[in-house]
């Protein structure tokens, strides 16, 4: 259910509903408001048949939540291909209906929005929203068009871009920490995917979560906006831990570090980053709000040159897959955890083994043979941990050029 008690933000958690009847879409705003949404996005343009007084009357009369009416049309990304006059009719009539908010593209809003502000005082808000077909504008660009949006005294402004890199959500941090009202702004696509999961601690006032079983391309479910990352805690001071990883989205990595957070009453979010440019990426986020990752596939060896400090046992494996940003002066600290994770796993799973012949050996991979697939930077730390408790170490990769760490290993090519 949706939030109680004292909020750390006012961001909105909205679920967008594109359902095809109107007899759907009452049943789906239901399941939202059960699925933990503040808000429902009623998608006009995706109801077959669609009769507007009729229509919206049922669905404003049936909201158990705020409702954003959208009838989007073909030219902003959406469904709906009839003449303008009847679409923006169907959003006049929303406003003076009751509607929470109606949201206008940003070509077409000027006079609509102070037509429904000067004729129906309904308490309904107007959002000016702006697709960007493509990457997200530099800084000045967005800038320029935040001006343009707030010029049509619209009482939220919406950006959407689609991140070709996650650095250019940088200038959505920038565009929701500085926006004049209220602003709603994303990028969407697994590397716009921060801009939604950080969208609370920048300020933003709407992170929109797709309800289970209507996956929607580049957009977090509610499930995992509401139970992994609780963004409802989420506030200014809250301090960012990423995987930079590519690919990414496969990781568990969210809903391990995200309950352990909250268990430890740690103000923090852990969160998947798709990176392309390693070095693009630290001189982008170098701020002391982006506190410490985890480094996955293929990034562990790449990723030692960006630390200003590497770890012993990290520097003779040759691969970073955690980093930490000191809080006293921001330096980038490297630390390799696989090697005695993995191993100290391992060695518990063995522990009866321990005893051979009456006999206490220090650990129960000494004397064994221990055979790794693949020499990257996970096989590496787990190869330099097996040899260090005593293991005949093996490793089979298809590309194997003999490295520092591998003295004393034998290396075996497919
Ligand atoms: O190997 C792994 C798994 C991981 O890459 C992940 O996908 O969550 C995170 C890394 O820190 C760790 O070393």
């Amino acid at each position: 259910m949706g939030r109680a008690g004292i909020l750390a933000n006012s961001t909105m958690v909205c679920a967008p509903l594109m359902s095809r009847s109107v007899e759907q879409m009452v049943i789906d705003m239901q399941s939202a408001e059960a699925q933990g949404a503040d808000a429902v996005e009623v998608r006009l343009d995706y109801i077959n048949s669609f009769q507007p007084s009729q229509d919206l009357e049922t669905i404003i009369r049936n909201k158990p939540l705020p409702v954003i009416i959208v009838y989007r049309p073909r030219w902003e990304g959406g469904q709906y291909e009839g003449d303008e006059h009847t679409r923006l009719e169907a959003l006049r009539l929303a406003h003076e209906l009751g509607a929470d908010y109606i949201d206008v593209e940003l070509k077409v809003a000027s006079d609509l929005v102070r037509e429904v502000k000067n004729k129906h005082q309904t308490g309904g808000k107007v959002i000016v929203s702006s697709y960007l077909s493509g990457a997200t504008p530099s800084k000045e660009d967005l800038s320029h068009l935040v001006a343009s949006m707030q010029a049509t005294k619209a009482d939220i402004i919406k950006v959407v871009s689609n991140a070709n890199d996650i650095t250019e959500l940088d200038r959505i941090f920038h565009l929701l920490s500085h926006s004049e009202v209220p602003a709603v702004a994303y990028s969407l696509g697994e590397r716009g995917l921060i801009s939604q999961l950080l969208c609370p601690k920048f300020g933003g006032a709407l992170v929109y979560g797709a309800m289970e079983g209507n996956s929607i391309p580049g957009l977090p479910t509610l499930d995992s906006l509401r139970e992994a990352y609780k963004v409802e805690n989420i506030n200014s001071d809250t301090k960012v831990f990423g995987l930079v990883s590519k690919p990414v989205s496969h990781s568990k990595g969210p809903i391990l570090h995200n309950p352990a957070f909250r268990h430890a009453n740690f103000n923090g979010i852990y969160v998947p980053m798709f990176v392309d440019d390693l070095k693009e990426f630290f001189e982008v986020y170098a701020s002391p709000d982006f506190a410490g990752y985890s480094v996955g596939f293929p990034y562990k060896e790449a990723v030692v040159q960006f630390c200003d400090e590497v770890h012993p046992l990290a520097k003779s494996i040759g691969a970073v897959n955690t980093i930490i940003r000191k809080p006293s002066d921001g330096k980038l600290i490297g630390y390799n955890t696989d090697c005695e994770g993995s191993i100290a796993s391992i060695e518990d799973a063995l522990k009866d083994q321990r005893y051979i012949n009456g006999a206490s050996l220090n650990s129960p991979l000494a004397g064994k043979q221990f055979v790794v697939v693949g020499a990257g930077g996970a096989g590496r730390a787990i190869a330099v941990g097996a040899k260090s408790r005593g293991a005949r170490v093996i490793i089979f990769d298809i590309d194997l050029a003999p490295k520092d760490f591998m003295r004393e290993i034998v290396l075996a090519k497919f």
